[in-house]
């Protein structure tokens, strides 16, 4: 079955509720339209009524069937209820003028929205970029139980091929520790798209064949990630040729099972990660679905500034799809 035929099986019918700060701009209002005439999600938008109306006649859209909601003109009362649930949660860390600051930016009102299950999910980052985005989510939604960072993975696909990437979006730097977490974590978000995970832990290195650091990191990565999940089939340090063509894996990783095998690539640290799936999406013509966030208390997905009306639309069914119990 396509991967989006079960995940739209899997959300039909369940009603989840997926916030869009971004309302006024053109991908996002289409997707939110086309989202709720599919019967799929029950959109939110942001933004104000005259921006929002603007873009849908401007893109000859039809914007009646979602629900529109403007920050500057929410109810006094609800703002003073969501202003007391974020004063409760950031106890300690902001004063409370600087929360009712932080409600007048669309992602930390869409943040809120989900954090008072009022929403399942958010979807943002068509606009703002990355940091901005999900900066709310980390502050407020906060972590899973025993996860300790949240990193950005993307699924690769094009025709039959399906490949998890990560992290590509979230630390900038990651100790082994942190590597480690994410290949597990990742190993996850392979499962939940029917991906048998092999994860192979990159480097420019193949089993000592080069020294530094930056190699010595990954090894104690790949050491830590296979004492943590034993049964995982997840090797290292492996440069991306070894992971990936069979004959070149069995010369540079003989014995191993994951090179030349491998689906699931955790990247060293964030340039690598980012520079590599977009090299793969527009050199090699994958699509890449994401950044899927895993490791967060409840859904909350970036998109890329370059996305398009149909990665709004499919990161959107993901989201929801996080959210089924
Ligand atoms: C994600 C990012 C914005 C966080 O940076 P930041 O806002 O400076 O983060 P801070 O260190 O100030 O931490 C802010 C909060 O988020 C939390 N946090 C930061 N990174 C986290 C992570 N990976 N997992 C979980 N929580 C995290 C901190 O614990 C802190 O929480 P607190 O305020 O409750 O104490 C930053 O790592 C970043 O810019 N990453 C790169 C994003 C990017 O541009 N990617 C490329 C395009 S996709
Ligand atoms: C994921 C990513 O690279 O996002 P952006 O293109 O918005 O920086």
């Amino acid at each position: 079955m396509d991967l989006f035929d079960s995940l739209k099986d899997k959300i039909g019918g369940q009603d989840k509720t997926i916030v869009f700060p971004e309302g006024q701009d053109p991908r996002i209002l289409g997707a939110a339209i086309r989202l709720a005439k599919d019967g799929l999600v029950k959109p939110i938008i942001l933004g104000h009524e005259a921006d929002i109306e603007k873009t849908a006649a401007d893109n000859n859209l039809d914007a009646s069937g979602v629900l529109l909601i403007d920050p500057e003109t929410y109810p006094e009362d609800k703002k003073k209820d969501m202003l007391d649930a974020l004063t409760e949660r950031r106890a300690g860390k902001n004063t409370r003028e600087q929360l009712a600051d932080w409600l007048k930016d669309v992602n930390y009102f869409g943040t809120m929205l989900v954090y008072m299950d009022q929403a399942d999910g958010m979807v943002s980052g068509a606009v703002h970029p990355t940091g901005d985005t999900v900066r709310p989510a980390l502050q407020i939604i906060k972590t899973k139980p025993g996860v300790k960072r949240i990193s950005g993975a993307f699924v690769m696909q094009k025709g039959d091929e399906r490949y998890v990437f990560a992290d590509c979006a979230i630390n900038i730097e990651l100790d082994a520790a942190g590597m480690a977490e994410v290949a597990i974590e990742s190993a996850h978000t392979a499962k939940v798209f029917d991906i048998d995970p092999k994860v192979a832990m990159l480097s420019f290195s193949t089993k000592g064949s080069a020294k530094g650091d930056m190699v010595t990191k990954v090894q104690e990565a790949t050491k830590l990630a296979n004492e943590q999940a034993p049964d995982l089939a997840l090797d290292g340090e492996l440069q991306f040729d070894a992971a990936f063509v069979p004959t070149v894996g069995a010369a540079k990783a003989p014995g191993s099972k994951v090179a030349g095998h491998a689906n699931v690539f955790v990247f060293p640290e964030l340039q690598s990660g980012n520079i590599g799936y977009k090299i793969a999406q527009r050199f090699g013509g994958f699509e890449a679905i994401g950044p899927i966030l895993q490791g967060l208390n409840k859904p909350v997905s970036d998109l890329s500034r370059g996305c398009n009306e149909e990665d709004v639309y499919k990161v959107a069914i993901i989201t929801a799809a996080q959210s089924v119990k």
